[in-house]
């Protein structure tokens, strides 16, 4: 596709994703990394439980072990002692029971645990208030987690459950995929703040902390400057990316020159224009061995073209399969006309109650994609297709909350 064509048909959203994961791949470098520091990155590799836990049987409750072969109906049972934690336990004496509590090794003979709820202790003799069953509050060898289990998978993303399950098993380090590495710039000479009408650079912090949160390795390249050969000069300059980040410049406009330095520094267009509201103007690119990906300048368009493709990309670039767009169903909390023609995604936040046992979301903003605003509350992203004119209250939506998947 050259620079210059405007005629190229819009991709649809599908396209456009499957288009943009093509042009990534999975990293396969990994690191050791103690577990400490693995939060947020990606395992390298499956990792099995070598132990079935618990590897001894314990109390699972604060109680009484007993031999259920010593109860006699009306007869209590004298005290012989008790099981310290983390010592080692006594066989249980014949005839007898002994204290135990939550966690501490079952004494060999002991068939149940009886909690200090069903007893009451009479000097040095237990009365029980019934009779337990076999096994009860008793967690025996291996009935907690198999050996051979799974506990992590390849590609997961580490998360705090994963670091306690691990720590649980005894790992200590782990192999993981490096990051991803993710370079942001923005364009436009009204962002560069010696300009008379500077304006607050808004998406380059935004998508760098996207591509963070995302589990990258980011690197703020700076302001691209509204001239052709300064940002052909800087294009042809870049290495180390996997993933390039651009906003603004990607339009129809005269000062519009990513697509331009983009085939001048020795890229390529893959694809041009998505049909979705806001983010049209979106580019699909490569550039030496980096995807570069062009989100237009407004910055909720920026936003959501991070949402719908550059995070796509970035599952690519760590083996996982992107995941669904808007898998969650959810009711209106509005009552909205607009034009159809092309797919909507728009701000929302989780309102009070439901509806036939659904959330009902309330629509932010008014659809202006020049304005973060609406985000100040926002909760998720929700989609209407292209032909909706009216979403009526009640209507059935599809969305998708804000989640730092797996973190
Ligand atoms: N003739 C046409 N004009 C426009 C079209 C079109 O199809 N034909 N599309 C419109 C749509 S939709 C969008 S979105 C914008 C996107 O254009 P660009 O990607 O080329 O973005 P810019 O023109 O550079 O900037 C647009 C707008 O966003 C502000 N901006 C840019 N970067 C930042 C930043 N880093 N932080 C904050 N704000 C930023 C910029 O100042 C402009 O106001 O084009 C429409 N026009
Ligand atoms: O599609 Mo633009 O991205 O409306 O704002």
């Amino acid at each position: 596709m050259t620079a210059q064509d405007h005629s190229s048909p819009m991709l649809d959203i599908a396209a456009a994703r499957a288009l943009a994961t093509s042009l990534v791949d999975p990293i396969t470098e990994t690191e050791d990394l103690p577990l400490a520091a693995a939060l947020g990155r990606f395992c390298a590799e499956t990792l099995h439980s070598t132990l079935a836990l618990p590897r001894r049987a314990r109390a699972a409750m604060d109680g009484f072990a007993l031999r259920l072969s010593d109860l006699r109906d009306g007869q209590g049972l004298p005290i012989a002692g008790t099981i310290a934690a983390g010592a080692e336990a006594p066989d249980l004496p014949a005839g007898a029971c002994l204290r135990i509590f939550t966690g501490a090794l079952v004494p060999a003979g002991a068939d149940a645990v009886l909690p200090v709820e069903d007893c009451t202790e009479e000097g040095a003799t237990l009365r029980l208030s019934r009779r337990p069953e076999p096994g009860e509050n008793i967690r025996a060898p291996g009935s907690e987690q198999p050996a051979g289990g799974v506990l992590l998978r390849a590609h997961a993303r580490i998360a705090p459950q994963h670091v306690g399950l691990l720590a649980a098993n005894g790992i200590t380090r782990l192999r993981v995929l490096r990051r991803p590495r993710v370079g942001v710039f923005s364009t436009g000479d009204e962002l560069d703040a010696q300009s008379p009408d500077s304006l607050p650079d808004s998406n380059r912090p935004m998508l760098l902390a996207l591509a963070a949160a995302a589990g990258a390795e980011v690197t703020d390249l700076g302001l691209l400057p509204d001239d052709l050969p300064a940002v052909t000069a800087r294009l042809a300059d870049l290495r180390g990316q996997d993933l390039i980040l651009t906003s603004g410049a990607v339009s129809m406009g005269g000062r519009d020159h990513l697509r331009p330095a983009l085939i001048a520094a020795g890229g390529r267009i893959d694809g041009w224009r998505v049909a979705i509201k806001p983010g049209k103007p979106i580019l699909f690119g490569e550039l030496g061995p980096a995807a570069i990906t062009g989100l237009p300048g407004n910055p909720f368009s920026a936003f959501t073209g991070f949402h719908l493709f550059a995070a796509a990309q970035l599952a690519t670039l760590t083996g996982q399969i992107p995941p669904l767009l808007f898998p969650l169903e959810a009711r209106a909390g509005f009552d909205w006309s607009r034009k159809p023609g092309r797919g909507e995604v728009f701000p929302v936040r989780l309102a009070h109650g439901e509806i036939d046992g659904m959330p009902v979301l309330q629509r932010l903003g008014a659809g202006v994609s020049a304005t973060l605003f609406p985000l100040a509350e926002a909760e998720g992203l929700a989609f209407v297709p292209a032909e909706t004119s009216r979403v009526g209250f009640g209507a059935r939506l599809r969305w998708m909350p804000f989640v730092h998947r797996g973190v």
